[in-house]
């Protein structure tokens, strides 16, 4: 067999890793990671969960978790300006405030090609946004807001640096790097991040003129698909990338080394596919269709048609993605928050001077003023993490967890050898409430506060 070729068995890499394979991988990650307090575990009935190795006192760090592949949300995008790889806020007070009232004026999501970020940053552009404009709501996050107007030139002066914030120097937020492949989507908290991202993953969905996909248009339709049905599958598609771009480069190392060394044992399709794969399968769960809750609409008798629909989707979107990228051969707060609280505590002769400048803006910005960065990540640890509706763990993030890591706190003091748990749902909800909310995660819960409620 030609050792170069693709092989077809994907339904290998698909499989769920054995029991050994999961224990040593985890057992690495968490020794790398230096996360000394904790053990996956294979736990009888749910499969792996999350273990004490030692006392954790409450409101102590627990774990610190590096995401594998991320992705904002596509409707937070018109909200926060984040770097798309450490998920960091960027810019300044200004760039984040004028930003959102730009795209609010416009009336468009930053998610539709519509509207060209790069612009936004170019100084002295004709911006030609309507004054007065109507939202149109269509693609907004903000439709419900009851606007206040600013004076003309205000938006365009806190985007381009002209119109300096009182105070704002106080709330630094790192420049705005922009993506390798000029795609002017994707923008990064410094020239790492950026060249981290494209390695990574962004070099295969850039749609900029530098992207290395196969076809720029096919993967422009691939995102519209994914923004109009489940932005999930935008992080689908980074995991798949990843993949790719670890096979390449661990295909490059062994065919050098082969090269300099007849002696190295032989580079094979299958082996550096899975080791590229690694790091996805270990998080395997089962298939999204097959356990995504029934909406509420749909009788039971329609529940085949209905997993074949969402199945169908995602099958269109992978098709989507083939054509773009296939390769024949893987809640922090916000500036703006902390910045006008800043403001509302100044003393009252300071206050009232500042406040002629900064509540016409705050007025413009209406009641979500404050959204901070939204999105799905695959983090490997996290999701190791099982469910319990009156749990002693929480990802929580504090003043110091800037990053795009997952922080995990403990609740209340643990011992040694207990399961770590969080809740995947807000626990305050109804008995009936949390478990229908759990039900999209694909089980009932029999934690002693739903056991005790049931009866
Ligand atoms: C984020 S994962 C947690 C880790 C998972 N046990 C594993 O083996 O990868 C979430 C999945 O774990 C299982 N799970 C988590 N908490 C559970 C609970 N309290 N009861 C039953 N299953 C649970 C469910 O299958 C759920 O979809």
């Amino acid at each position: 067999m030609d050792p170069l070729s693709p092989i077809d068995p994907i339904s290998t890499l698909l499989a769920p890793p054995s029991s050994l394979q999961a224990q040593e991988y985890f057992d690495e990650l968490i020794s790398k990671r230096r996360n000394p307090g904790i053990k996956v575990k294979q736990n009888e009935a749910f499969g792996k969960g999350v273990y004490a190795e030692t006392e954790f006192k409450e409101g102590e760090l627990i774990l610190k978790d590096q995401m594998v592949v991320g992705a904002q949300h596509s409707s937070n995008k018109m909200d926060c300006l984040v770097c798309s790889f450490c998920f960091r806020f960027i810019g300044s007070v200004e760039i984040q405030i004028g930003r959102k009232l730009y795209l609010q004026q416009l009336g468009v999501s930053v998610n539709h090609s519509e509207c060209d970020m790069e612009d936004m940053y170019s100084d002295g552009e004709d911006y030609s946004y309507e004054e007065n404009g109507e939202d149109s709501g269509a693609c907004s996050s903000s439709h419900l807001r009851k606007k206040v107007e600013l004076p003309k030139g205000v938006v365009e002066s806190l985007m381009n640096g002209d119109l300096k914030l009182p105070y704002s120097d106080r709330f630094p937020l790192p420049p705005t790097v922009p993506c390798i492949g000029s795609c002017g989507e994707a923008y990064y908290c410094s020239k790492s991040c950026a060249q981290a991202d494209w390695e990574s993953c962004h070099s295969l969905l850039c749609t900029g003129e530098k992207s290395e996909s196969v076809s720029r248009e096919a993967l422009v339709e691939f995102i519209e698909h994914a923004n109009e049905t489940n932005d999930i599958f935008i992080v689908a598609a980074k995991a798949i990338s990843y993949t790719i771009l670890r096979y390449r480069k661990l295909k490059a190392t062994s065919l050098e080394e082969q090269r300099k060394d007849k002696n190295v044992s032989g580079f094979t399709v299958p082996a550096a596919l899975s080791e590229a794969w690694k790091p996805i399968s270990m998080g395997h769960k089962r298939r999204w269709w097959d356990c995504i809750a029934l909406p509420v609409d749909v009788e039971s008798s329609g529940e085949n048609a209905f997993r074949m629909q969402m199945r169908n989707l995602a099958s269109t979107s992978l098709e989507l993605l083939k054509a773009a990228i296939f390769d024949n051969d893987c809640e922090p707060s916000s500036p703006v928050e902390d910045y006008f609280l800043y403001i509302n505590d100044l003393p009252s002769s300071e206050k009232k001077e500042t406040e002629e400048m900064t509540r016409p803006i705050f007025e413009a910005l209406g009641d979500d003023y404050s959204v901070s960065c939204e999105g799905s990540a695959f983090f490997p640890l996290q999701s190791c993490l099982n469910h319990s509706c009156c749990p002693n763990a929480k990802a929580f993030k504090r003043d110091e967890d800037k990053d795009g890591q997952a922080t995990i706190l403990a609740l209340k003091p643990i011992c040694k050898g207990e399961e770590i748990t969080i809740s995947y749902v807000d626990e305050d909800l109804t008995l009936e409430e949390r478990q229908a909310s759990l039900a999209d995660y694909g089980f009932r819960c029999t934690c002693p506060k739903c056991l005790a409620e049931e009866t």
